[in-house]
């Protein structure tokens, strides 16, 4: 589509030349060293980035994985909670750590269940603990919800007045409050600091913000709560880069080197976005299977109108001209598809499954004193009493791993790993040099509909007949390794 129907947007014709360099794939070598300086610093030692897989960017292993071992821990370059989720977790806004304590995430968690309906929670950005205490009466719910916990009950866990039994097993860090707005919360001091520096102090909506352009954000945040929370995460990536850009700005490097214009600064600040894996977000989504192939047109039109109408409400917000074609429409399109391309997934376990699971193996007196305390909590939570975090991700890293049917190797979340990083492991031993690879989709659904699954992703696994053999001679332990081409 995209290409034969002419752009909205203004930018796209003005920055045509500097938005098809921002899209353009990095040379070689400058890939090369991006993702060698990177797995320097975070000393992923394990692994290497190659450029030479037949499908793009691939991940070899440099050394040998046996079974279990842990490959990677990849910290998230710009990623987001989902706006609903936030009513079921509270997490730190940076690292994405389960933040106050047991109490505190029950005690919300209820509250906002017993004074919202869905409607509300879809207009509701943030919820506010200032606001406990107060929305009850203002939203016209009554005091009592319908299992019948008071609201005094659950303000009295929110605010640590009330404690639940064995609670002190499952130490939870400190809320830090953003420095600026009551939106944000954190783990530590340093969380807020980085989210200050690398996203949030160009969104914040501290005191000191004018009310215009308060109300502007309230608009992009409200459309996006409305239709795709992924704009939200596609602004975060903007701001990442705008504050990248700022900071290259004022290096003392650049200020020796006055040749250097201002697009060379924001293709360098935008280098660590410009590594993903992009497409369109309107050209690459999967149609809906309740949308007929004939209005496929018409449907990839209006998401395309939909992405506009955001970057529209965004640029109210943040738009920098010295970054202007960053503000295209043909950028924010490829900004969100690389969410949805390369999405892991953002997901972080509650540590109030691990709470309700303590109670349970509780020898039986213990349990039987204890469960008279957290029984009404539990009933109230209900079947879903442990909602993970959840959220939409970037990950530098994982996101260069390729699609196995067969793969060595998986995302899987172990015990200790309690922040939004990617976990990788390896599923069976994987030599040195051999491709790591892990299966994008549900790899026990049938044949036909993985091969669906990956279209989403833009390609069908044509040597799936291949591997499908290949996988079954690993079965019988005559070849070792499963890697790609
Ligand atoms: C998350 S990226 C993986 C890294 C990618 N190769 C790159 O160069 O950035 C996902 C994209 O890689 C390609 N890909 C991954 N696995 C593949 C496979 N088994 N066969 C063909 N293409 C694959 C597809 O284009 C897919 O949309």
């Amino acid at each position: 589509m995209g290409g034969s129907s002419t752009s909205p947007c203004d930018l796209d014709r003005e920055f045509a030349p500097q938005i098809a360099q921002l899209l353009a794939t990095p040379p070689l070598q400058s890939g090369q060293e991006y993702y060698d300086g990177l797995i320097q610093s975070k000393k992923h030692d394990g692994i290497r980035v190659n450029f030479s897989s037949k499908h793009g960017k691939g991940v070899c292993a440099n050394k040998y994985f046996a079974e279990g071992d842990l490959i990677l821990k990849d910290q998230i370059l710009v990623g987001a909670q989902h706006s609903l989720n936030k009513i079921d977790c509270a997490v730190c806004s940076y690292c994405f750590r389960f933040i106050g304590s047991i109490e505190f995430q029950i005690g919300r968690r209820l509250y906002w269940q017993s004074i919202g309906s869905s409607s509300d929670r879809t207009n509701r950005r943030h919820c506010h603990e200032s606001d406990v205490g107060s929305s009850a009466s203002s939203s016209g719910a009554t005091k009592e919800n319908s299992n019948t916990l008071s609201e005094e009950v659950l303000v009295s866990l929110i605010t640590g007045d009330m404690s639940l039994p064995f609670t002190d097993h499952f130490g939870l860090p400190q809320v830090v409050a953003c420095r600026g707005c009551e939106e944000e919360r954190y783990c530590s001091q340093s969380c807020a600091d980085s989210d200050w520096e690398t996203y949030h102090s160009l969104l914040c909506t501290g005191s000191k913000s004018e009310p215009s352009w308060r109300s502007a954000l309230q608009k992009f945040v409200e459309h996006a709560n409305g239709s795709n929370d992924i704009f939200l995460v596609a602004a975060k990536a903007i701001t990442f880069t705008l504050l990248r850009y700022k900071k290259l700005k004022t290096h003392p490097e650049f200020q020796k080197n006055t040749d250097q214009s201002n697009f060379c600064l924001l293709m360098e600040a935008w280098k660590p976005l410009s590594m993903g894996f992009k497409k369109r977000w309107w050209d690459s989504v999967a149609l809906p299977e309740d949308v007929d192939s004939c209005d496929e047109d018409s449907f990839r039109q209006q998401i395309r109108d939909l992405a506009f109408t955001s970057l529209q409400l965004l640029k109210h917000v943040i738009f920098d001209s010295e970054c202007a074609p960053l503000f295209s429409l043909e950028v924010y399109g490829h900004i969100i598809g690389m969410f949805e391309l390369n999405n892991l997934g953002l997901v972080v376990a509650s540590p109030v499954e691990d709470y309700f699971i303590h109670i349970d193996d509780l020898p039986d007196d213990e349990k039987e004193e204890a469960e008279k305390v957290t029984g009404p909590f539990l009933d109230a939570l209900g079947e879903d009493y442990a909602v993970p975090c959840e959220g939409t991700a970037f990950f530098p890293l994982q996101s260069c791993m390729n699609h196995s049917c067969c793969p060595n190797a998986k995302a899987y979340k172990r015990d200790e790993d309690i922040d939004g990083h990617a976990v990788i492991i390896a599923l069976k031993p994987i030599r040195k040099d051999d491709e790591i690879t892990i299966s994008y989709i549900d790899e026990d659904v049938p044949y036909e509909e993985r091969q669906a699954q990956l279209a989403d992703y833009g390609f069908i696994w044509v040597g799936a007949v291949m591997e499908v053999l290949v996988c079954w001679i690993v079965a019988l332990g005559v070849y070792g390794s499963t890697a790609l081409g």
